[in-house]
């Protein structure tokens, strides 16, 4: 989901495994010369997920061990999940609702958080956990270290 820590995660987990970490949202930003929000605006969200889609295939394929922090919706369009899992080990980051929400404040940039942030989180939890829960490994604890100790013994 947005705000539950992906990239932030992302960045420990790349210190702890002394594994590159690539942000997908980063790297679709450069390729585009905009960011993720003028990318909504500009040009819709099914023309996001197309770039973001195609982004996730050029890494997995130009990249030999990598962590990608992706985005929240990754997973969910153009069988991203199905896709993660058969080249990779995928972690699902687990965040109470109420955490969530008070993360994606109405200041928050993310163009799919406008509006009532309580029902949009709500709205996209329920269409989504079915998806998430589909990922190898499920992180509900909050501490990245460990999760580093798991991934360097699977
Ligand atoms: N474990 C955590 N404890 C405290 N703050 C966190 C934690 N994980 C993320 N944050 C904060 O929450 C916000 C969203 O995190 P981010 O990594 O950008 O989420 P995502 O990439 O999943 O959307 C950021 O301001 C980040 O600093
Ligand atoms: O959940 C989503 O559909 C999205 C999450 C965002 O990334 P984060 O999950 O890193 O915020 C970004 O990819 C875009 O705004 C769409
Ligand atoms: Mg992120």
């Amino acid at each position: 989901m947005p705000g539950s820590g992906k990239s932030h995660f992302g960045r420990i987990l790349e210190e702890e495994l002394i594994c590159p970490l690539i942000d997908l949202d980063k790297e679709i930003e450069e390729a585009e010369e905009r960011t993720i929000s003028d990318i909504f605006e500009q040009e819709g969200e099914e023309y996001f997920r197309q770039a973001e889609a195609r982004m996730l295939r050029i890494i997995t394929e130009s990249q030999e061990e990598v962590i990608i922090s992706t985005g929240g919706g990754t997973p969910c369009y153009h069988d991203g999940l199905e896709y993660m899992n058969a080249h990779g080990t995928t972690v699902y980051l687990e965040a109470e609702e109420s955490v969530l929400i008070k993360r994606l404040a109405p200041k928050d940039h993310r163009p799919l958080m406008v509006g009532d942030t309580e029902k949009r989180v709500k709205e996209l939890l329920n269409q989504r956990l079915p998806v998430y829960q589909k990922a190898k490994i499920t992180l509900s604890h909050r501490d990245p270290k460990r999760l580093a100790q798991e991934l360097e013994n699977s």
